[in-house]
């Protein structure tokens, strides 16, 4: 390939050496390629290229690189490679899945018309609520939090997150642990976070070796998805069942799946949606917006572990602010500077989604003078642009001070990229930002987030592993999280959180 194109073009990106005809395939491990992307990065730069059997992989390591690309020239930058593995799972229909044209179109105007910032502000008493109930399952958890992010089992977040996404999503109230719903949810994600780097496991570039038995070398991602069609066919077929029931006995609450369904029963012709396109849309907002807020507070917990003095800056900013005898609320952000700075931090230090969710160019390019192929997979590295040292001052600390103004702070730009890019940049950045803060601050304000002390009373220093998929997720840590004081238990405890809404 490169042979054949380097006398009409420019010359590709560099890369790493690669083995005749099958490229890069040997060099790729299934998992966390994120942090081999950015160890290749140092040595071949912010532009890099790898093929598979030919197929282009231009692997994108800093932020201008990726804004001048997939923001600047979005319109050649926006279309998604076959993702095989996903389509195994069961994943149709789904937005984030879609080639770019007229039916990926059709599914954005439907999700950002539910997700505007305005639209998000009525939103906001689900998240406040939600939050409170979080603060309460952490008092009632003994504070020994040591199951509190075991993987399988449900946790706090997850339970906060998969609350809000199926409120608005589904007009369904979670009240307990065992809902339907939030089995479901954790099902379909356990999924999509341990489904291999996305787009680019050996079924995404050989969608024959699904027919392989699977004692065959590569076939282990089609095992696993063979395993997980289940859940994710559930995600899809459980709320539209349970809505429709509600909708033809007038109790429909209102929410994205029932406003869709109303709005399917007045429209006809060919543009008009079907059936599967609203299960998909529902489907994506349920496991894209659930996964990645559950992740990230886990990512914010396992900060907040390792790094008290930081955790104590923001306490103190609070109770400034907010003081010992309410809870935070939304109003209160524009005063807390250093909390917002926490809540950035949180995304850079580790994101939940490393490797973001590939792209695909849809024409040859060049940048830089270097050639871009029509049809190359296109991946923004989040992990090496968030760790990037020629923006961010000693990386792999966590200090939240860095985005502060001189001479304060550094004066460190906010991280890019961990919503994504141009027009495929992520739908619900506005609902998941602000359920990520409100447990920030809640959380912050009321709560110590500490190590977790063995048998030997011994402070047990967590790792900081990630699964690998779509979605990664810290690998199951220990902590303590136990109140502040006892009037933040009280504060906490008294509040009312037995409403329906
Ligand atoms: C902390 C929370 C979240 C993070 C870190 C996050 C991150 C991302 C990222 C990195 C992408 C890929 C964008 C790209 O390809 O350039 C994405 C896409 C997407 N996100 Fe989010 N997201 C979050 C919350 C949400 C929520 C709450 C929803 C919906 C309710 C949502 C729905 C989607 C959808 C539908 C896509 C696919 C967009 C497309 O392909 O055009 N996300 N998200």
């Amino acid at each position: 390939y490169t042979k054949r194109n380097s006398k009409k073009h420019p010359p590709l990106p560099p890369g790493p050496p690669a083995d005749p005809i099958i490229g890069h395939l040997r060099k790729i491990p299934p998992d966390n390629q994120e942090t081999l992307f950015y160890q290749w990065g140092k040595k071949y730069g912010d532009v890099m290229h790898l093929h598979f059997l030919g197929r282009s992989v231009i692997i994108l390591n800093s932020a201008k690189a990726a804004t001048d690309l997939m923001d600047k020239r979005s319109a050649n930058y926006s279309d998604r490679p076959h993702f095989a593995l996903f389509e195994m799972m069961g994943w149709k229909s789904t937005v984030s899945l879609m080639p770019y044209g007229k039916k990926f179109h059709k599914h954005r105007r439907m999700l950002q018309q539910y997700l505007t910032p305005n639209k998000c502000l009525d939103y906001q008493s689900i998240q406040v609520r939600e939050a409170r109930v979080l603060l309460q399952s952490i008092l009632e958890d003994g504070h020994n939090l040591d199951t509190f992010l075991r993987r399988q089992g449900l946790t706090p977040m997850n339970r906060y997150a998969t609350a809000i996404i199926i409120r608005i999503a589904f007009g369904h109230q979670i009240t307990s642990d065992d809902d339907p719903y939030v089995t479901i949810s954790q099902e379909a994600g356990h999924a999509l976070s341990n489904a291999g780097s996305p787009g680019s496991t050996p079924i995404d570039y050989f969608p024959w070796l699904r027919y392989f038995p699977s004692w065959f070398p590569g076939t282990h991602y089609a095992g696993f998805a063979r395993d997980n069609k289940g859940p994710t066919d559930n995600l899809h077929q459980y709320p539209f069942k349970q809505v429709t029931a509600q909708m033809a006995e007038g109790t429909a609450k209102s929410s994205f799946l029932s406003t869709q369904l109303e709005a399917l029963s007045r429209e006809t012709g060919p543009d008009a949606f079907t059936f599967d396109d609203i299960k998909g849309a529902a489907g994506v907002m349920y496991c894209a917006g659930a996964d990645t807020t559950w992740s990230s507070l886990s990512i914010f917990f396992l900060a907040m572990v390792l790094n008290p003095e930081q955790q104590a800056r923001a306490q103190k900013e609070l109770d400034e602010v907010v003081g010992p005898d309410r809870l935070p609320e939304f109003k209160d952000r524009p005063s807390l500077p250093y909390l917002e700075c926490v809540l950035q931090e949180t995304l850079r230090w580790n994101s939940a989604v490393p490797l973001g969710i590939p792209h695909r160019s849809m024409e040859d390019d060049v940048y830089n003078g270097m050639f871009i192929p029509k049809g190359s997979l296109m991946i923004a590295n989040t992990r090496a642009i968030t760790l990037d040292e020629n923006v961010y001052k000693d990386p792999f600390t966590f200090n939240p001070s860095r985005f502060l103004p001189k001479p304060e702070g550094n004066g460190e730009p906010n991280p890019v990229g961990t919503f994504g890019y141009g027009r495929r940049v992520c739908p619900g950045i506005h609902l998941g930002d602000s359920s990520l803060w409100i447990v920030v601050a809640s959380v912050l304000s009321t709560m110590n987030v500490m190590k977790a002390i063995d048998s030997d009373g011994k402070e047990i220093t967590p790792d900081v592993s990630f699964t690998s998929g779509i979605t990664s997720h810290p690998r199951p840590y220990q902590c303590l999280v136990k109140p502040r004081s006892e009037t933040a238990r009280n504060l906490v405890a008294n509040n009312d959180t037995s409403d329906t809404y």
